[in-house]
């Protein structure tokens, strides 16, 4: 029987050489495939509130996607964290289950971006503002990302059971949140910028 590794294979990946021509998944694209594939388990019932029910997933891989395409970032345990944004906020992942898998440093990060969803609503809302202020450098490019595209997606359409109102309050919290983390990523803060704009949401 195989011996269990002390050490996720997954986590950090630092490829050598040799590893790569002996095709081991210690690879980068090795280890964004099994966030990939992890989060893609854990959403699997899920599906977005828009009228179309978008799989869950298209959500965080387009966040990753941000992070990679529009911000430059190739860090592969940012990546991972980002495709593992809400997989324990809204699914039933541990913390723990992440960091066998993923090692500490994607977990850490996750716990960041993560809210305590036994709270009410209003104060998991405020605390986000908060907290965004205080984060990791990496849990500030994942939240980030995250409302780029929960706002570009109000955009695209309303989700069920919202008002136009309510999509605005939407922009309105996300602007606090964004402005707590201010001088983290030049692409991305431009961007949500242009959406607050657009909205007249001051910022
Ligand atoms: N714009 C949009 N959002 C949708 C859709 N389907 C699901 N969501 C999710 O809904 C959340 C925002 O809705 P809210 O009512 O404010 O929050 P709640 O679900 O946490 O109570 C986001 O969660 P989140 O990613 O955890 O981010 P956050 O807003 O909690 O920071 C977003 O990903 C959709 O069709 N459009
Ligand atoms: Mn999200």
């Amino acid at each position: 029987m195989q011996r269990m590794r002390s050490r996720s294979i997954y986590q950090s990946p630092r490829a050598t050489n040799s590893d790569r021509k002996e095709g081991s998944m210690t690879s980068d694209v090795g280890a964004l495939l099994e966030a990939v594939d992890f989060a893609a388990r854990k959403h699997k019932r899920q599906r977005r509130k828009d009228p179309e029910k978008t799989p869950y997933i298209n959500h965080p891989i387009g966040v990753a996607r941000i992070l990679s395409h529009e911000a430059g970032i190739s860090d592969v345990a940012i990546l991972q964290a980002a495709l593992l944004h809400d997989t324990v906020e809204d699914t039933d992942t541990q913390f723990s289950e992440i960091e066998d898998v993923f090692g500490t440093e994607v977990r850490h990060m996750i716990e960041e971006v993560t809210d305590n969803k036994s709270l009410p609503k209003e104060e998991r809302k405020r605390l986000q503002i908060e907290h965004a202020a205080h984060s990791s450098y990496g849990a500030r490019l994942v939240k980030l990302a995250d409302k780029l595209y929960n706002l570009r997606d109000l955009n695209r359409c309303r989700p069920e059971g919202w008002t136009e109102q309510r999509v605005q309050e939407y922009f309105i919290w996300a602007s606090k949140v964004v402005n707590g983390m201010r001088g983290t990523n030049t692409m991305l803060e431009a961007s949500l910028d242009q959406l607050f704009c657009e909205r007249g949401v001051e910022i």
